[in-house]
């Protein structure tokens, strides 16, 4: 079956090949880049529709850096409010880790890629800490590295746009 976002995916090149350092430390001979290819509107915006219309949430919440455009888009696409997740803490200002009204909503987390899952447990963990009630997390590119079983152990299910195998064995 046509996947517009996998298609997409291919069509900028998302995937390159070499020796990469993942966020988990694992070493990967590949790595899918989203965050550069979220830069073109055509797929940011097919991946905004397609979770605006497949999933049920009342804010769309997203961790710093990758997933700041994915949940701006799907809020822009669903009418629903939006969330971010700080990557780390600050000493000025307001330092709260969650900006924006989580407390009490069911939260959709979106994240670009998921690996180990240890970016999105952060993500539900803070956005719990803030009151949230979240189940569900949908990642653009899940590369089948262990993510589902990590964020299953905590109630969560991962829900994949694409698998990276899909965008390896196009
Ligand atoms: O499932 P994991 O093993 O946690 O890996 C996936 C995470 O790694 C990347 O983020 P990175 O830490 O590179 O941060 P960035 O979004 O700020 O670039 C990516 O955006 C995911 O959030
Ligand atoms: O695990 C990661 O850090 C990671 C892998 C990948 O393919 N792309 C990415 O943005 N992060």
């Amino acid at each position: 079956m046509a996947n517009p976002v996998l298609e997409l995916l291919i069509q900028y090149k998302a995937v390159e090949f070499g020796d990469f350092t993942l966020a988990s430390g694992a070493k990967s001979t590949y790595y899918v880049d989203v965050k550069t290819a979220i830069m073109q509107p055509a797929l940011l915006g097919e991946i905004a529709k397609e979770v605006a219309e497949r999933y049920e949430f009342e804010v769309v919440a997203g961790v710093a850096v990758g997933g700041v455009p994915l949940a701006v888009a799907v809020s822009l696409a669903s009418g629903k409010s939006c969330a971010i997740i700080r990557a780390a803490a600050k000493d000025h200002g307001k330092s709260e880790m969650v900006i924006g009204d989580v407390a009490g909503k069911r939260v959709l987390l979106i994240e670009d890629v998921t690996t180990s899952g240890g970016s999105s447990k952060y993500g539900v963990d803070e956005l719990r800490k803030a009151g949230a009630i979240i189940d569900s997390v949908v990642s653009v590119v899940d590369r089948d590295g262990g993510a589902a079983a990590l964020l299953a152990a905590d109630g969560v299910a991962l829900h994949p746009l694409v698998k990276a195998n899909e965008l390896l064995n196009h």
